[in-house]
């Protein structure tokens, strides 16, 4: 069976992308949202992307982003784009052709039909995220929320996925192994403080998944 990987998300300091990097990352994540406290400037992210090495795949986090916008964190040097808001399977579509990157497509779930709308954007995505559904007026993401993992259990998935949502060095295990997923996305699990990326919570987070 494949190994699992793992996406820290949420990077804006060359000292946590190079812990990212060093202990195995496979993918890592900067956060275009000016919400969030991980928000990064296109231009702060183009010095962090040029740090990582070809083998690690750069994901930009957007939240209903304009086309402006989308083009200045392209412009970074992203591989793939994360669409964290409520974009529907034409836009998600629509960027993916005109910037030539992976998109990926973030559900919210809380319930069974949350996941059910991860078949709309067959051909449209090339991944969903399976994230939790955060409370009216929080941010979308980002806040340490678990859903509940049993959700998953037989769902016939239409597209590559991975699994966000409340994941930390303690239940990264049961997470991967309660859901089969094989990539699992991490940003506050390894974080000291909401935006303070923590550089031995992330040895800590990879040490573990390679074990799994
Ligand atoms: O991190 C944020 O601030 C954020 C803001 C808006 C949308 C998404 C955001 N974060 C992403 O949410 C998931 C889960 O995060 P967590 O591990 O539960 O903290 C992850 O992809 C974050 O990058």
């Amino acid at each position: 069976m494949q190994r699992v990987t793992a996406k820290i998300c949420g990077l804006s300091t060359p000292e946590t992308v190079g812990a990212a990097v060093r202990h195995g990352a496979s993918h890592v994540g900067f956060m275009f949202f000016p919400k969030s406290p991980r928000n990064v400037e296109p231009e702060q992210a183009a010095q962090l992307a040029a740090i990582v090495p070809a083998h690690v795949v750069k994901v930009g986090v957007l939240v209903d982003p304009d086309d402006e916008m989308v083009a200045r964190a392209v412009a970074s040097g992203l591989d793939a784009i994360q669409l964290h808001g409520g974009e529907a399977p034409d836009r998600v579509a629509a960027l993916k052709a005109r910037h030539g990157i992976e998109a990926w497509k973030v559900l919210s779930v809380r319930t069974r039909a949350d996941l059910d709308k991860a078949r709309a954007y067959k051909g449209a995505a090339d991944r969903i995220l399976y994230d939790a559904k955060t409370p009216e007026g929080a941010l979308p993401g980002g806040m340490g929320l678990r859903f509940d993992w049993t959700l998953l259990d037989g769902f016939a998935h239409p597209l590559p996925w991975a699994l966000a949502g409340g994941i930390d060095v303690a239940n990264v295990g049961d997470a991967a192994g309660r859901t089969g997923a094989r990539l699992i996305d991490v940003s506050s699990g390894v974080e000291s403080a909401p935006g303070v990326k923590d550089v031995d919570k992330i040895a800590a987070f990879l040490q573990r998944v390679a074990q799994l």
